[in-house]
């Protein structure tokens, strides 16, 4: 029996992962209240910020998996685990187990300033580290045994930078020069996160992606890069739990 609570805030999908490693993949979705940054851009600002508060549910493994049944049937394979950061949360391992048993693989999203053991169990992992913009600040030292442990133990992991201005993009250039062994995304930020017409809102995005794709194409610094928009935003605007 596992009894152990995790703060779910959102179950939803199955949808197509937007971003990164495993854009396109299906997947279900279980995201996490609680973050220790406060970027100011954040698109999922409702995890940490109490406007979420009452959408917290704790639950066990067995009701999140209960749960992606209730919402997702037999549909799905894989789950991506997002916040918020669930790096937060030291007993999200049962869940990961659980999850592995019935053959379902797992993806996480977090921004490298934790460590967790069962990092070394999780698919596919994303490491988002904040450039400039969002006002917080990387811990080198964290991150750099964060990618040494996955690295060592042949993990897949990937590192995704969210692009918003020069300053950023020079913070991207040199998180890819410290892990240059580490398959590296660039995405684009989304800067109007209250748009509610999803044709306007993509008018924008794809102005902010192209600009992205001429500077990187441009340079030196970034060759093996991939860059990739957030495809869920082109499809479905800044509409939550899709
Ligand atoms: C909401 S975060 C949750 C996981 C974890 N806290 C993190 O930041 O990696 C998921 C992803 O969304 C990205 N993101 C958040 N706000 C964004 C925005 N306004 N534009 C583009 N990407 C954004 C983050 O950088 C991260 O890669
Ligand atoms: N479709 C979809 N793809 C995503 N990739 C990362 C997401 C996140 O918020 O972590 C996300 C999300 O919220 N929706
Ligand atoms: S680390 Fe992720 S969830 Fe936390 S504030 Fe930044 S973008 Fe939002
Ligand atoms: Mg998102």
């Amino acid at each position: 029996m596992t009894a152990n609570r995790i703060p779910v805030i959102e179950i939803f999908g199955p949808t197509i992962q937007g971003e990164g490693m495993v854009v396109g993949q299906k997947t279900m979705f279980v995201r996490t209240a609680g973050c220790d940054y406060s970027c100011a851009w954040c698109d999922s600002a409702f995890t940490w910020d109490g406007t979420g508060k009452n959408e917290i549910r704790m639950m066990t493994a067995d009701e999140i998996v209960a749960a992606l049944r209730d919402t997702g049937g037999e549909t799905f394979s894989h789950v991506t685990v997002s916040g918020g950061n669930p790096a937060l949360l030291a007993h999200l391992d049962e869940l990961i187990a659980l999850l592995h048993r019935e053959g379902i693989e797992v993806a996480l999203e977090t921004q490298g300033s934790r460590w967790q053991d069962w990092f070394l169990q999780i698919d596919q992992l994303t490491i988002s580290p904040k450039p400039p913009s969002s006002g917080m600040n990387t811990d080198w030292a964290v991150l750099d045994n964060i990618v040494e442990s996955l690295t060592a133990n042949r993990r897949s992991l990937s590192l995704k930078v969210v692009v918003f201005d020069e300053a950023d993009w020079q913070y991207a250039c040199g998180v890819h020069k410290r892990y240059p062994h580490v398959p590296f995304y660039l995405q684009p930020g989304n800067d109007d996160l209250t748009e509610a017409d999803p044709a306007l809102l993509l008018a924008r995005l794809l102005e902010r992606y192209k600009a992205l794709v001429d500077k990187t194409m441009a340079s030196a610094e970034l060759r093996a890069v991939r860059i990739l928009p957030q495809l869920h935003t082109w499809l479905w605007g800044n509409k939550r739990g899709v």
